[in-house]
């Protein structure tokens, strides 16, 4: 098969979606692998690597969309990549469909096939091309409040956990899956008050079961979060239903109850965002400022750690590219049903209903 692997443009994307290593198994295995020039840069693996394990580089982004049958990426693709895909191009990233009709229609129209990761299955019911990210995520959701809750940084001027004698802050994680364990374990572990919500019964038992006794969890409704919205300091938003929009569990009007300088880091952004006021941002420009609560919505957080990221997205990616490569991908679908999960759009028709049912098509 015929592998590329484009530079991501999205700003500030420093993830590449294959390895040096990865590279090494595909060509091992008779397959020809191009990589974009500099591709690996922002995450520590310059060309030479690249070319010590087989792959042949390309000057642009074009020769690379030109040239493979199968296109593996980390963030949907942007407008200018749109009409760089054709008819019949394999396409396996992050899409994020529900969010964005304009990606939905270029896609459709392109007649690729698209594989989005967020949507592929674990026998479990898990997602695992999607849970490193989300553990990276939700980590990082506590790193950019905290920042944020800072007065030079436009935030209340709180320390998250307080000192002896003084009141640490209160945070309040909003879905307990993975982005939401993460989040409530590092806000705990810097000593805040912390309240995690989520609607499934099994998972609050588990999360009040492993979580330290800071963490306090709750059943999400919209009387209870209103109840901590005059008070709560900093806001984590981390809920999802795969491939779906996400639900707005703050609305604006709920918004007006919290206090200047209150911060929410809305991780679902790229599904749409949980808070209705959020609206995706770039780590070049990642905040700002509605009814006086400073907002934070970058759609590609892993992306600023891409020494972390790249590892742990590659890990869990790399088995499925290898199925995809060996078998082609519709074999690959038939043998494996959590891969299969992952089909958004295909030759012009979105196949993954809760895509559809977000555009009414
Ligand atoms: N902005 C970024 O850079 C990144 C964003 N994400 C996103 O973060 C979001 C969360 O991802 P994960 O934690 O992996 O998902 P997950 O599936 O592990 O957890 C979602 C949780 O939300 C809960 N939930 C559903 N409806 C709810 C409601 N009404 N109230 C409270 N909880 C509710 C579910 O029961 C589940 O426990 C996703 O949209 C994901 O794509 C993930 C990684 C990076
Ligand atoms: C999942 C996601 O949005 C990211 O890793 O950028
Ligand atoms: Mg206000």
């Amino acid at each position: 098969m015929i592998i590329g692997c484009p530079k991501e443009i999205k700003n500030n994307e420093n993830r590449v979606a294959l390895t040096p290593g990865g590279c090494l198994e595909l060509v091992r295995r008779g397959h020809t692998v191009y990589v974009q020039t500099g591709a690996g840069v922002g995450s520590g693996y310059d060309d030479d690597a690249y070319v010590e394990s087989g792959a042949v580089i390309l000057p642009t982004i074009e020769d690379v969309y030109a040239k493979s049958e199968t296109i593996v990426k980390v963030k949907e693709p942007i407008a200018s990549e749109y009409d760089l895909i054709r008819e019949d191009q394999f396409v396996f990233t992050y899409f994020h469909f529900a969010s964005s009709k304009p990606l939905t229609e270029a896609m459709i129209k392109s007649k690729s096939i698209c594989l989005a990761y967020e949507t592929v299955e674990a026998p479990n019911g898990s997602l695992p091309l999607l849970v490193p990210m989300s553990e990276v995520a939700g980590r990082m959701a506590i790193q950019q409040g905290a920042n944020y809750l800072e007065k030079p940084k436009g935030g209340i001027g709180i320390l998250l956990g307080g000192v002896p004698g003084v009141k640490p802050a209160k945070v309040v994680v909003l879905g307990g899956g993975v982005v939401g364990i993460q989040a409530a374990k590092m806000a705990a572990g810097l000593g805040a008050q912390v309240i995690l919500m989520d609607i499934n019964l099994d998972r609050l038992r588990y999360l009040a079961d492993v979580l330290p006794a800071n963490v306090r969890t709750v059943y999400s409704s919209e009387y209870n979060i209103r109840k901590e919205l005059s008070t709560v300091d900093l806001i984590v938003g981390a809920v999802l239903i795969p491939g779906a929009k996400a639900p707005h569990l703050i609305t604006r009007e709920m918004l007006s109850e919290m206090r200047d300088g209150s911060v929410v880091v809305d991780v679902a952004v790229d599904q749409g965002g949980c808070i209705e006021t959020c609206k995706p941002t770039t780590h070049a420009d990642p905040t700002f400022v509605v009814d006086g609560v400073l907002h934070y919505c970058v759609a590609n957080m892993p992306g600023a750690v891409p020494y972390t990221s790249t590892l742990a997205l590659t890990n869990a990616t790399f088995p499925y590219l290898l199925q995809i490569a060996e078998k082609g991908w519709e074999k690959a679908c038939e043998d494996n049903a959590g891969l299969k999960k992952g089909l958004n759009v295909v030759r012009g028709e979105i196949v993954y209903q809760p895509v559809a049912d977000a555009f009414g098509m």
